[in-house]
């Protein structure tokens, strides 16, 4: 088995890992608080940044990359940049290059699923894997279930593909395959055992179109990396910097990548002619690790998130030193102190209190509505007294909680002839409106209504 990586055992001056501030040219700490300042330049092996809402640690993780760059501690090559989304990664990439120009190509500036896949590729023979391999999407994945499911007729037994699928994605994030989930099942079970088989045929479906899904990209490579120690070690000694935006979103495989990726290279593992400074054992030390994140933002639970990923950081990385940054550059303090007493009652959270310099604002105005559509009329109405006092529209925003909360306000928006755009979710309007609106009143059969129903 051959490996090939790009020539990077020659780190710019000295690889170890400085504490003393690095020689950072002061352009690039412009306009910092001390807290983001202090975040950009400390050196050390682990680092938590922890970032209140609006609190600049986009700023503050884009100008540590630069710092690394400029002062030469690093080679673009060595750092690794983790985010959430491509959209993320790609600004994160511009607005490096914004501060140091072409000195960041060659950086890896992406989603974990995206670092995966590169690392897969090159090492796909190591897992029996076509490098060529294909990536099932949560479409195809939901096709080869539909399939299983019929074949081994279990749907009588409850089992559906959304419940299937979450439940497999669920357990790839955990790092357990089929084999592991069949040890501990309850063969007793008909529903359980239904599953397991499932689980079996799909795992052997993708292996037989040389396929991963999703939620593989990130589990193969910790098992490769568990498998095979030297290729493990070819990537310990690429990415001596390693930065994870939003921390408190990652799931176990996530948190098991990061760890594996800042071991301690073995001494056997540390070619003859490193010019990298090497630990007491003759190894090389873990690369330093970045996170930054806010327990009080974590959002994906639902899909297999664990917060204590943050919260337990200190446990993991008992050398590391944790920032807070606490002054917020977009709110006033009124909605801060709002938003602070809202998430004083999370549990498991780092304290932390969230303030301006932007003076205390408008008050907050609470309004309860007796249905969705008093609330929806309440909204309408500001909107429109806020548009006749000189405001744009798409200087407006409307938040819910769920997506099924925008029926009520597209309605009265159209109504009103308010322009509006939905984010992040599809449009209500898109639905059988007549059908699903007016379930009763069609049964009722009134001319109007009657119309509406046979325009559905
Ligand atoms: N030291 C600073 N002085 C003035 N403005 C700042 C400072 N730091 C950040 N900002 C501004 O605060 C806003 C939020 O910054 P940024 O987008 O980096 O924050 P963030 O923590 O990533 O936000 P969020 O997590 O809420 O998306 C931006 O408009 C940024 O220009």
């Amino acid at each position: 088995m051959t490996f090939l990586l790009d020539g990077f055992d020659s780190d710019p001056g000295d690889s170890g890992l400085p504490s003393s501030a690095p020689a950072v040219d002061e352009a690039l700490l412009a306009g910092l608080n001390p807290q983001q300042r202090e975040a950009v330049l400390y050196r050390g092996p682990a680092l938590l940044i922890v970032a209140g809402a609006g609190s600049g640690k986009t700023s503050v993780l884009t100008r540590r990359i630069a710092s690394l760059l400029q002062t030469r501690e690093a080679w673009p090559s060595q750092i690794l940049a983790i985010t959430f989304t491509n959209k993320a990664a790609n600004e994160m990439r511009e607005r490096v290059e914004q501060l140091v120009g072409g000195a960041a190509d060659g950086m890896w500036i992406s989603t974990f699923h995206s670092a995966c896949v590169r690392i897969l590729r090159r090492q796909a023979e190591a897992m029996g894997l076509k490098s060529a391999f294909t990536i099932y999407d949560s479409a195809d994945t939901r096709a080869m279930l539909k399939r299983i499911i019929k074949e081994l007729e279990v749907d009588t037994l409850g089992l559906t593909v959304p419940s299937v699928a979450g439940k497999i994605s669920k357990l790839k994030n955990e790092l357990a395959d089929v084999d592991t989930y069949a040890r501990q099942v309850n063969a007793d079970d008909p529903a359980d055992a239904a599953f397991l088989e499932v689980f079996r045929r799909y795992s052997e479906g993708l292996r037989r179109a040389n396929a991963l899904d999703f939620d593989d990209l990130i589990a193969e490579t910790v098992h490769l990396f568990r498998a095979f120690p030297e290729v493990a070690a070819l990537y310990q000694r690429r990415f001596r910097h390693i930065l994870v935006d939003e921390y408190q979103d990652t799931n176990h495989a996530q948190y098991a990548l990061i760890r594996e990726l800042t071991r301690p290279v073995e001494p056997q593992h540390v070619p003859a002619d490193t010019r990298t400074r090497l630990d007491a054992n003759g190894g090389i030390p873990g690369a330093s690790l970045t996170v930054v994140g806010d327990s009080d933002q974590s959002i994906y639970a639902f899909r297999g998130a664990d917060i204590r990923n943050i919260v337990e950081f200190e446990r993991d990385y008992p050398e590391a030193q944790v920032i807070l940054l606490e002054q917020n550059y977009r709110s006033t303090q009124n909605i801060l102190d709002a938003a602070n007493a809202v998430i004083a009652s999370n549990f498991d959270r780092q304290e932390k209190n969230l303030f301006t310099t932007a003076g205390a604002g408008d008050k907050i105005t609470g309004f309860t509505g007796y249905s969705a559509y008093d609330e929806a009329q309440f909204v309408a109405d500001e909107i429109q007294k806020l548009h006749e006092a000189g405001a744009a529209y798409k200087d407006m925003a409307v938040f819910f909680r769920v997506n099924s909360q925008t029926r009520a306000l597209e309605d009265i928006l159209i109504r009103s002839a308010i322009p509006y755009r939905i984010a992040g979710a599809p449009s209500s309007t898109s639905a059988p409106r007549s059908r699903m609106r007016w379930p009763t009143s069609c049964r009722s059969r009134t001319p109007l209504t009657t119309w509406l129903c046979a325009a559905s």
